[in-house]
């Protein structure tokens, strides 16, 4: 039974309920103020107050009970105690000068916020929302993860319901949208719909997300009934627009969520007819995101924004780019190899949560989702109902490895996501940026580990323009993985009952007997069967190619070439040894090569020097620094062979330039619209997602 306590009027009420209808008005008189509403130290009084009010009351009926004073005093004390904790706790969150309470946010907002843990705006949110609130012209920018999405929603809301916006918007069925959200993908789309739709539902406000390669219908019926939130893809918005479903004429808001990427996809006409719709573009205003912001797209952005727009760049001349929560790391792996490096690399930096692997095209995100247990792919040649369970099945949880293209690049938010993996360097800085973005977020740490060629890719580009310092890796060792893996068994057996020892322990007695090897070595063989090891591969350090080893070859004079490499060997080695060589890459320095050979053939690489004088080979302990160049020729196989042999130096024999391409530039592909085969169909070029 909850105690009772007096109020003035002698009425008895419980007490929780009192404690609420306090807090109550106290929020109340801070919504009246814009925005830190009362100083700490009114507030500091007003809780004082409250407090002793609540104790004379509890006093006075305290003295009132005839019964165990001392009892009831020590009740007080300790309900004294919980209420400074409290009051304590308050403070330090009323202190956070970015407190929700401290900005005009209204109390449903607030209360939908603290629903789902948000008790204090982000950086990026704080600094811009009163400028939104109060009409201003927008480019926000901000590091991944870093709560952009709400910085526009909970302003935008705001005005709707409270603010400058309030008075012009329209009510009622067919009403036009208010609101206009235009993002670059299907699934970053609905995404943002379900912030507006979570928070906006809160303060009455309904939305509606239009994207291709989804029915009409339902969406035509949904803009037509009214509706004051569009949230959705260019190609579909401006289908809309132009089927008369969409009228622009009362909108108070657009957003170009992640602009920098629509507008370099070739959806600058679309975005430029769509916005070119509103036709006082002075009693609209525009918000423009991303956690990039090329010079070029702000260039851009002053035809669309106010020339009094505000810009608030929380990245800036910053050299740091890229996520700062994120574990930067580069591993030299060759295509082939990737099947049996990325489960490792799984084991060791996923942390046992989800894992994104971001392949350049949409058959290698295919052929890797196939060949890895338990991964699904992702990209813009799936249909798109599959693509949306796909990507639920994911944020549920029921598969932890998604193979995705730069479709899932920018913005997804999904919880858990440990690792990503990027099979070769992207070709811009952006796109790096966004991939290894997807985790680290919220203030949470994430891995990113890029796979790449040694000799080709781009990775001081990337490092020079991210500001990433990458920490470099070879491959898990097949020992390190065995040794985790044996430290588990290790325990697993332990948890073995007895009574399975009379049956084997004959067949233990004979083995220790026979096989010549010690009880420790027994055990320890038995515990690698048990976890599926029956040898230890050795791994390339050049490419990860399994039971590959890396050599070094240096001829006491500077090796200019690769063909040059292969000259010296033939001169020492038979033909179809220096044929099987792989990787062929020259070392930074000039004075050598390094180069993959089968675990077999190390030996006789070995012994060759002894027939050349000056030559010297020997086996790479850890890769020395390699020379990089660019990539004319794409990536993996193609060129590069030594000897005229027009072979791969990175051997992918098999796919071809499977791993190969690259985005080319603007006017890359993305089309979600007409046939709704799929959305990111490349428009003007070849850019297949
Ligand atoms: N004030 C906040 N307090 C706690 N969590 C927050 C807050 N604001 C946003 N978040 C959470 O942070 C995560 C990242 O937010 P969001 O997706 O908006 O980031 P972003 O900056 O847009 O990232 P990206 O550049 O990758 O698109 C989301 O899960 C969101 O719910």
């Amino acid at each position: 039974m909850p105690s009772l306590s007096l109020t003035s009027n002698n009425s008895p009420v419980d007490p929780k309920k009192e404690k609420k209808m306090k807090k109550k008005i106290v929020l109340e008189t801070q919504e009246t103020d814009p925005l830190m509403v009362s100083s700490k130290k009114e507030k500091k009084k007003e809780k004082r107050k409250a407090v002793e009010f609540d104790d004379d009351d509890e006093e006075r009926s305290e003295t009132s009970s005839e019964l165990g004073e001392p009892v009831n005093l020590k009740k007080k004390s300790k309900k004294a105690k919980v209420v400074e904790e409290e009051e304590d706790e308050e403070e330090v969150k009323a202190e956070d000068p970015n407190a929700v309470t401290r900005f005009r946010i209204s109390e449903p907002l607030r209360e939908a916020l603290k629903k789902r843990g948000i008790e204090a705006l982000f950086p990026i949110q704080a600094r811009t929302f009163e400028d939104i609130l109060n009409g201003c012209d927008l480019v926000g920018r901000a590091r991944t993860g870093q709560g952009k999405t709400l910085a526009f929603v909970l302003p935008i809301l705001e005005s709707l319901v409270n603010g400058p916006a309030k008075a012009s918007r329209k009510t009622g069925y067919g009403r036009p949208p208010s609101v206009l959200v235009l993002l670059p993908t299907r699934e970053l789309a609905t995404q943002v719909f379900e912030d507006f739709k979570v928070y906006g539902g809160a303060v009455g406000l309904n939305s509606c997300c239009v994207y291709g390669g989804a029915s009409y219908q339902p969406q035509e019926f949904a803009l037509k009934r009214g509706v004051d939130i569009v949230v959705g893809t260019p190609g579909r918005i401006k289908d809309h627009i132009e089927k008369g479903n969409i009228d622009l004429s009362l909108l108070k808001f657009r957003v170009l969520d992640e602009s920098d990427e629509m507008l370099r996809m070739g959806f600058v006409e679309d975005v430029e007819l769509i916005l070119g719709k509103v036709e006082d573009v002075r009693k609209v205003q525009t918000l423009l995101f991303s956690a990039t912001l090329p010079d070029w797209v702000k260039n851009i952005s002053s035809r669309f924004l106010k020339p009094t727009k505000k810009t608030i760049d929380l990245v800036g001349n910053e050299k740091m780019k890229a996520s700062t929560n994120v574990r930067h790391i580069v591993l030299p792996c060759s295509t082939a190899a990737m099947p049996q490096v990325i489960p490792d690399v799984i084991s060791c930096y996923g942390s046992g949560g989800r894992t994104i692997i971001f392949t350049e095209k949409r058959e290698s995100a295919n052929e890797l989702a196939g060949l890895l247990p338990g991964a699904r792919a992702l990209h813009g040649e799936i249909q798109q109902s599959k693509r949306e369970v796909t990507l639920s099945g994911f944020r549920s949880g029921k598969f932890l490895t998604l193979v995705a293209t730069n479709v899932a690049a920018r913005g997804l938010d999904i919880n858990d996501v440990q690792l990503i993996i990027q099979c070769e360097p992207p070709n811009d800085v952006e796109a790096y940026i966004h991939r290894s973005g997807r985790t680290g977020r919220a203030g949470n740490s994430g891995v990113a580990v890029m796979l790449y060629d040694p000799r080709r890719s781009n990775i001081s580009k990337i490092q020079r323009e991210s500001g990433v310092k990458f920490e470099h890796i070879t491959a898990p060792r097949a020992e390190d993985i065995a040794k985790a893996a044996g430290v588990g068994a290790a325990e697993t057996i332990t948890q073995v009952s007895d009574s399975v020892i009379p049956a084997f322990k004959s067949a233990a007695e004979n083995l220790l007997s026979t096989s010549g090897l010690s009880a420790v070595e027994l055990l320890a063989k038995a515990l690698a069967k048990a976890t599926g090891y029956t040898e230890i591969k050795s791994r390339s350090l050049l490419t990860s190619m399994d039971n590959h080893v890396t050599l070094l070859l240096e001829s006491g004079k500077p090796i200019y070439t690769p063909s040059f490499a292969f000259s010296v060997m033939r001169r020492i080695l038979p033909e179809d040894k220096v044929e099987s060589v792989t990787g062929m890459s020259l070392t930074a320095d000039g004075n050598g090569a390094v180069f993959d050979v089968k675990k077999e053939d190390v030996d006789t690489f070995l012994a060759a020097q002894e027939n050349a004088a000056g030559v010297n080979i020997e086996v790479v302990k850890a890769l020395p620094s390699l020379q990089e160049r660019d990539r004319p020729r794409g990536r993996f196989g193609g060129g590069g062979g030594g000897g005229g042999r027009g072979r791969g130096g990175f051997g992918d024999r098999s796919g071809g330039n499977r791993f190969s391409g690259g985005r080319g530039g603007r006017g890359g592909g993305f089309s979600d619209r007409r046939n709704g085969s799929g959305g990111f169909q490349g428009r003007n070029n070849g850019n297949k997602w």
